[in-house]
């Protein structure tokens, strides 16, 4: 049977004339909100964030609202503001399942009129050599380092068809459509930074990558090359013991699967691995308190966390602002989800910006880490039914 987009957006409950809609998809939950009832642009490592936090919800709680919802953006760098809202309306429901997938809008198409990398691929590669020359030096081991790619369309972007697009190419990812205050932020991704329920809390990070490839025997090897690799599962290990190390002092337990899965997403493979732990009984640990010890992860800055954030800041030369960020939901009984902005794009009118980044250690090679930004960006290219090769 064909799938039209508006039976499509029909079964997601997406109106088609609303460009605010906040929604967050996960296979676990369907979160969607409207409107502004509070505004929160507070950096989440602000001292003031959890009683503004606190005091937000408290007054959500006087406006009849039994279990008052935030939802939004927080940036790669906490110490930036946050774009966080108390939605007018919210609902969190079980999550879209409707059997469309796949669904691909083959007449959503667009035509690149500009474009343009930061950094472009020459100075991309000197940015890489120059990390490589840190490893040399410091206790650095890992970094990750990323590009821009600025697009300009020949139309203005219909936000909802292009959200359908995104989820029905890329069914098992965490779809989002947040909107920023000039733009949307808009994606798939395949990286669970915190889903957290009552005192259950489950990570899911990913690091070390291959492209996919056209024929099913290629593409199946660069997934068993992608298992054997000493270099990607270094870059992957050091992400878990991040994460466990900063769960460690506020859980009760803790499971983490000994070797990592190899995970797919209709452009990538990945080294995942799958975290659960149990919060400590009688904690006040609030999702944010637990994002504010984990993010962000090696798989998006590097290790240590602190120098490697120091090396992205001097030697990327654009602002990250929410791309590898993170976005989500939370509730005032302390349930919440967020992923990791990744394979997504901020739209403005016909406007695009897309991001993607590598995780570099001594091994690495400043030509892989080109394409493997590129091919990473494929998922939003295709989302937006780009036909032309411009990676
Ligand atoms: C930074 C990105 O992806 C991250 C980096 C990865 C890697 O270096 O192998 C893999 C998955 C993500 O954790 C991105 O997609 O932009």
């Amino acid at each position: 049977m064909d799938v039209t987009f508006p039976d499509y957006a029909g079964a997601l409950a997406l109106d088609q004339s609303q460009n605010d809609l906040f929604l967050f998809n996960s296979n676990f939950n369907l979160v969607r909100a409207n409107g502004v009832s509070q505004r929160l642009s507070t950096p989440i490592l602000s001292s003031c964030f959890n009683q503004e936090v606190q005091a937000l919800f408290e007054r959500e709680k006087a406006k009849g609202i039994a279990n008052p919802m935030i939802v939004g953006a927080i940036p790669f760098d906490m110490d930036q503001p946050t774009q966080l809202v108390a939605p007018r309306w919210s609902e969190r429901v079980t999550p879209f399942n409707t059997g469309l997938s796949p669904f691909v809008d083959e007449d959503f198409v667009h035509q690149v009129v500009d474009q343009g990398f930061t950094p472009n691929q020459m100075p991309f590669l000197e940015m890489i050599e120059q990390a490589l020359s840190a490893f040399k030096g410091e206790n650095l081991k890992k970094v990750v380092l990323s590009k821009i790619l600025d697009l300009t369309l020949d139309k203005m972007v219909d936000i909802p068809r292009l959200l359908a697009n995104i989820m029905g190419q890329n069914p098992n990812a965490y779809h989002f459509s947040v909107p920023l205050e000039n733009s949307v932020l808009i994606g798939a991704s395949p990286e669970l930074l915190i889903r957290k329920q009552a005192n259950k809390v489950f990570s899911n990070p990913l690091a070390g990558s291959a492209k996919r490839l056209q024929k099913p025997d290629n593409d199946r090897q660069a997934g068993e090359a992608l298992v054997k690799s000493v270099k990607d599962q270094y870059e992957h290990r050091l992400v878990v013991d991040s994460i466990r190390s900063s769960l460690m002092p506020l859980v009760e337990s803790i499971h983490i699967q000994p070797e990592p899965n190899l995970i797919s997403t209709p452009t990538m493979w990945h080294l995942s691995t799958e975290i659960e732990a149990t919060l400590l009984t009688d904690n006040t640990t609030s999702i944010f308190d637990l994002i504010k010890n984990m993010h962000p992860t090696p798989a998006m800055c590097g290790t240590p966390t602190q120098l490697a954030k120091k090396h992205i800041e001097s030697l990327e030369p654009h602002q990250r602002g929410f791309f590898s960020g993170l976005v989500g939901w939370c509730d005032a009984q302390g349930n919440g989800e967020w992923a990791i902005a990744i394979r997504c794009a901020e739209v403005s009118g016909n406007k695009v910006k897309l991001f993607a980044g590598a995780g570099v250690v001594p091994d690495s090679s400043p030509e892989s880490e080109w394409l493997e930004t590129s091919a990473k960006m494929r998922t939003m290219i295709n989302a937006f039914g780009i036909k032309e090769s411009i990676l």
